[in-house]
């Protein structure tokens, strides 16, 4: 299994010897073809398995020259090493997309057993998001009979008759839907979704699809600006419920982006890619086609928040990481979260405590990171209706009067939260932060950030060797003038 794991091609029937210093040969060949240990993959499974891994081989590849903080690699070596990017955030901060649109544009098409893991996770999210809706609307009816209730003693008093007591109200299910519901958050509440669905999922698509459609839970969802956890996506999966219950359904690339995650159970997932050598931010290429074995390798290694819940400990398994790549959802600076603790706080904040926490993360002292400022589209069609000093940590914000400059309070609004981050970083680190603004959904600007990403790195190298002085400056111009 080491061997598939450390991607060493093993035609069946075909035995290994395997040596302590990780080198193998075919059995009886007398002919050593290659070194597990110089697999960046061996090391990284080991790392996260706590398994030894040869002094020589810990810090990079062997022999390389990765001076004190194991940042300078030379030219020549760097060719062959693979840089780790570690990509985190928050739940639903747009990680995921993320690294579905690395894997469109530069990996591997998703495989039929991916495919599959997704369709049964966006099978499994309809039910969550129809049992949230059910969940509201017994609110939205509890409270709608509550107010029936005082109209009619207000009526009895005056000397009425009170027949309002026992009407149904607009988030009232009829008898059949309201089993079905109740069934439902059943299961939900004992913890068994996801033992029960998908399983189940064709049988009650047609149901599903009829409580959609009642207009108990249509008035439920429209008020979900009121209550949390349920995403923008509910409704674009849960209006094609019966399409995406059949059997035969496929995601579609659009499906797989809206999908929230890559799999169900993964809270890991990894993708190696180089960049070619288009030119940052033009769409044109270089004349001569690059030599792919000359392109520098990136391992994007995705660790979703369930997976850091354990107190940020796995973290400490990675080791030489090269970039984090810490992702936060613009739009999130007026929506609620529960934390560890169990307390409500702003999403904003909580995800600003997450990002202090890797940071400040012992492990990453030495690291790079790369701040993604995320759903930018969102937050620019909220901004203007809800004011970004809702979010305690944003309440000294006082935009100049848009028509007195030409920047839209949306571009003002992230500057100000760019700077934000910036300050913090530097309280934190004698490094420096680097800021991006992406909207997933939008694969051009994924490219971009990964493109960036490769420049800061390219910098960093630059500035270890201490050959220039002035590359930060385009950088941070470059940082800048992407964001409008
Ligand atoms: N409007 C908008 N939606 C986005 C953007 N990025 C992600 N989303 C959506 O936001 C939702 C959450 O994104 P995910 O990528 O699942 O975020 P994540 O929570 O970091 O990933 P997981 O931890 O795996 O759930 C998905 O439905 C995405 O389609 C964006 O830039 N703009
Ligand atoms: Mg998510």
């Amino acid at each position: 299994m080491g061997f598939h794991l450390a991607n060493v091609q093993c035609p069946r029937n075909t035995h290994f010897w395997l040596y302590d210093d990780g080198s193998y040969e075919e059995e009886g060949q007398n002919i050593i073809k290659g070194n597990i240990w110089q697999k960046a993959s061996t090391r990284l499974i080991a790392n996260l398995f706590s398994l030894p891994i040869p002094p020589g081989y810990s810090h990079g590849l062997k022999g390389d020259a990765t001076g004190d903080s194991g940042r300078f690699v030379p030219d020549y070596l760097e060719q062959k090493s693979v840089h780790k990017l570690l990509l985190v955030g928050l739940e639903g901060s747009g990680s995921s997309t993320i690294f579905k649109q690395a894997k469109f544009l530069y990996g591997s098409k998703f495989s039929p057993g991916e495919l599959l893991d997704l369709k049964l996770m966006i099978q499994i999210n309809v039910y969550k998001y129809l049992s949230t809706l059910l969940e509201w609307r017994e609110c939205f009816e509890d409270q709608a009979m509550k107010e029936n209730r005082e109209l009619c003693t207000i009526d009895k008093a005056a000397g009425e008759t009170g027949v309002a007591q026992t009407r149904p109200s607009l988030f009232s299910l009829n008898q059949r839907l309201m089993q079905f519901a109740d069934w439902l958050l059943e299961i939900v509440a004992l913890g068994d979704l996801d033992a029960f669905f998908p399983a189940a999922t064709r049988e009650y698509a047609p149901i599903v699809q009829e409580v959609w459609k009642d207009t108990a839970i249509q008035a439920t969802y429209k008020r979900n600006n009121e209550f949390h956890f349920l995403p923008d996506v509910a409704s674009y999966f849960l209006d094609r419920v019966v399409e995406i219950s059949s059997n035969e359904y496929e995601p579609t690339e659009k499906d797989i982006l809206y999908a929230e995650g890559i799999n169900q159970w993964n809270g890991l997932s990894l993708l190696e890619f180089s960049l070619d050598e288009r030119y940052q931010f033009t769409d044109s290429y270089v004349d001569k086609p690059d030599d792919p074995s000359m392109l520098t390798k990136y391992q994007l290694i995705r660790i979703n928040s369930k997976g850091l819940n354990g107190g940020l400990r796995c973290l400490e398994m990675l080791q030489e990481v090269r970039a984090i790549i810490f992702c936060i959802s613009l739009a999130d600076y007026d929506q609620t979260w529960v934390q560890g603790s169990g307390e409500l706080s702003n999403k904003m904040i909580s995800s600003r405590d997450m990002f202090e926490d890797v940071i400040s993360h012992p492990s990453f002292e030495d690291t790079t990171c790369v701040l993604l400022l995320n759903k930018y589209d969102s937050f620019e069609a909220k901004v203007n209706r809800v004011p970004l000093t809702v979010c305690d940590w944003f309440a000294d914000f006082s935009p100049v009067k848009p028509h007195h400059t030409h920047q839209s309070l949306a571009s003002h609004a992230y500057y100000y939260i760019a700077l934000k981050f910036k300050d913090l970083y530097s309280r934190i680190s004698d490094r420096k932060l680097f800021v991006f603004q992406t909207k997933a959904l939008e694969r051009k600007t994924v490219d971009d950030a990964f493109r960036y990403i490769r420049e800061v790195l390219r910098w960093d190298d630059v500035k270890n060797s201490d050959a220039f002085g002035s590359v930060e400056d385009s950088l941070c111009s470059m940082d800048m003038s992407s964001s409008s």
